[in-house]
């Protein structure tokens, strides 16, 4: 077919068939598995699932792009035309594996928006760009490590699988991809109770990165909370691990 890659919807369509049959002998697809492709394009990780898949569930907001797979995958795959932002992923079941070259510009809120169904899913292996997976693994103590690591890594075991030059895309994307490969951690690091406390407080935490902690958590904790928790309050956000941002929350929350 015929398609003008359309920007606002973050269209990079695969065209390298090396990468392609490497992208599929890491997702690993059989029959059985309940997988769902986010942003499915015009097929080119979609065909070659399906080779290997009883059906597939296929999440696409572009219309004419929905039009065009359902005359030519017709037969195992099921497409809703909706904005995965918006998708109640819980309304296919649990089991799930999750994969996609997902639009760059959403990606950020759409690991946010699949987060919230982590006890449904087995895996999920996403195309990003390189930059973000970088912040997604990223360890204490080294520039990349952030809000968006913290967050992801307390309901995930994360790992960068393959770099994807911009060549591999048609049209090339003017930065390198990586593909994720999140597995939901059994139990996350934070209870679920306290989620919202961790997230805003670790915004705090980071809101200012050269500042130190006392400075920047001094709405929540106080030098003696800081002695209590053994922390050395002249450490900035980056340097604190998940498991001390853990104590910290539940010190908070004991505290208020
Ligand atoms: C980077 S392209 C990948 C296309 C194809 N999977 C490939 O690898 O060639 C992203 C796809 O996601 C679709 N898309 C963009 N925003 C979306 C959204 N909010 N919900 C669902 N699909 C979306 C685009 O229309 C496009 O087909």
């Amino acid at each position: 077919m015929r398609h003008i890659p359309r920007r606002r919807f973050g269209q990079h369509f695969l065209v390298d068939h090396h990468i392609i049959a490497e992208i599929i002998h890491i997702i690993c697809p059989l029959p059985g598995d309940r997988m769902i492709e986010i942003g499915p394009g015009l097929g080119a990780l979609t065909q070659p699932l399906l080779n290997n898949l009883d059906t597939l569930q296929a999440i696409e907001l572009d219309r004419d792009i929905v039009d065009y797979l359902s005359r030519n995958y017709a037969e195992k795959l099921v497409i809703h035309n909706v904005d995965a932002l918006k998708f109640d992923f819980s309304a296919l079941g649990e089991g799930l594996r999750i994969v996609g070259n997902l639009p760059y510009n959403i990606s950020t809120p759409l690991l946010f928006h699949l987060s919230r169904f982590s006890n449904l899913i087995i895996d999920m292996h996403f195309m990003l760009q390189l930059e973000v997976v970088e912040r997604m693994v990223a360890q204490p103590s080294t520039p990349d490590y952030g809000r968006l690591s913290l967050m992801l890594q307390n309901r995930f075991e994360m790992e960068q699988m393959l770099i994807v030059p911009a060549e591999a895309f048609n049209p090339p994307p003017r930065v390198q991809s990586a593909i994720v490969c999140m597995r939901p951690r059994v139990v996350p690091v934070i209870p679920f109770g306290l989620e919202k406390l961790f997230g805003e407080m670790v915004l705090a935490a980071f809101s200012q990165r050269r500042k130190t902690l006392r400075n920047t958590l001094r709405h929540y904790l106080t030098i003696k909370d800081f002695d209590q928790l053994r922390i050395d309050p002249g450490l900035r956000a980056e340097n604190l691990s998940l498991e001390q941002y853990s104590a910290i929350t539940r010190h908070i929350h004991k505290i208020r």
